[in-house]
């Protein structure tokens, strides 16, 4: 595999409160490889945002705080950036588009307005000509009458067309990577589709890695390369899309999994149990008070390491099941059918038996 885009190692981000230090992002790694999508998955507070807002610094200092790792791209690590140089990245070779398109947007100006400043921030064009680069982009990312809209204020567009404009923006300058945290979630579901289509399109247009941010596996399987499933600040899984959905391998996944509909037992809308309190969350594997698998290894300690799952070093889980030597049939089911002669293969069925 080629050098990644963007590499992320041992992340480690923690935000001073009154009720004690919240560790949101807690020895996060993985890489982006460049023209990948790469989608960062895990329930409300499992830290996807912060990990997002790390890499170009976004998080608010204090009380958040970078405590450690490296976040490499393109060969530079961003964390001995300093704010300059963070400044001239963010909005140029990264670009970040949220879930409310309104903070992407003044108010006061009109979008076409707004998008000419974002590129002459970076570029060294003309007016006119970034002007002409405006239109066309607002043409790409589908507003009817670009030339005609552009001089329309924020206002004046509706929440999905609003959302296209800030896309607009946030390409204005051809970003190597853009970080959508939640880019379709205020959407109705029509436009959701739209603008995941849009991004796909795109990306290859525009040649760039997307990190996208979501807690809709049905969204992920969607336009997800690879996945990286967190939860309380830790990765609990990581792999190609494919393996993630076919293999998926930690309880934890297995059990956002089983919340779509249409997998696993079907009817669950989200999984028991309550999620760890922020600033003292459980000890060793985060996920185990939730966990039907969980044995005396999972409790004590610090989070297990990632382990290869059969031997495939691109996914990887971080469950005490997978160390060398152990049993992952405990958490997958279905391994038990070729050693036993053909038992139901749901991975609940061994708890229904007892
Ligand atoms: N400014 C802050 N001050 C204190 N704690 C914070 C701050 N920002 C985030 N946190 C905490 O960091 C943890 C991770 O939050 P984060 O927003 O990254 O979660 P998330 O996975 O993006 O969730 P969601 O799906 O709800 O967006 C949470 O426990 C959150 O309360
Ligand atoms: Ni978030």
């Amino acid at each position: 595999m080629t050098e990644p885009l963007l590499s992320i190692r041992d992340l480690r981000t923690v935000f001073h409160t009154d009720e004690g230090l919240v560790r949101a992002v807690d020895g996060v790694s993985f890489d982006v490889g460049r023209g990948e999508t790469v989608c960062l998955v895990g329930e409300s507070g499992s830290g996807k945002t912060v990990t997002g807002e790390s890499i170009t610094r976004l998080i608010r200092t204090p009380p958040g705080e970078i405590a450690g790792g490296e976040i490499v791209f393109d060969g530079r690590d961003l964390t001995t950036l300093d704010e300059d140089e963070l400044r001239e990245l963010r909005g140029d070779r990264i670009a970040h588009v949220f879930q409310n398109p309104q903070g992407a947007l003044n108010p006061v100006y009109t979008v076409g307005w707004q998008i000419v400043e974002a590129i002459q921030l970076h570029q060294d064009v003309t007016r006119a000509e970034a002007r002409e680069r405006g239109i066309d982009l607002l043409d790409r990312v589908g507003i009817p009458e670009a030339t005609r809209r552009f001089d329309d204020y924020p206002h004046e567009f509706s929440g999905g067309m609003k959302q296209r404009v800030a896309l607009a923006m946030a390409l204005a300058t051809n970003p190597d990577l853009l970080i959508a945290d939640e880019p379709t979630t205020a959407l109705d579901v029509t436009i959701q589709n739209q603008i995941l289509g849009l991004l796909s399109e795109l990306q290859a247009e525009f040649d760039m890695s997307i990190l996208l941010i979501t807690h809709d596996l049905g969204v992920v399987a969607e336009v997800a390369d690879r996945v990286v499933v967190m939860y309380a600040g830790k990765v609990m899984e990581r792999g190609g899309v494919f393996d993630v959905f076919e293999r998926p391998s930690h309880p934890y996944t297995r059990a956002l999994l089983d919340c779509l509909p249409g997998r696993g037992t079907g009817g669950a809308r989200s999984i028991g149990g309550k999620l760890p309190s922020a600033t003292d969350p459980p000890d060793g594997c985060r996920f185990h008070p939730r966990c039907e698998h969980a044995v005396d290894a999972c409790r004590a300690g610090e989070q297990p390491p990632v382990y290869p799952v059969d031997g495939d070093d691109d996914h990887v889980v971080s469950c005490v099941h997978y160390e060398p030597g152990g049993d992952p049939s405990v958490v997958r089911g279905e391994e038990a059918v070729p050693t036993d002669g053909g038992r139901p293969v749901e991975g609940d069925t061994e708890e229904d038996d007892r």
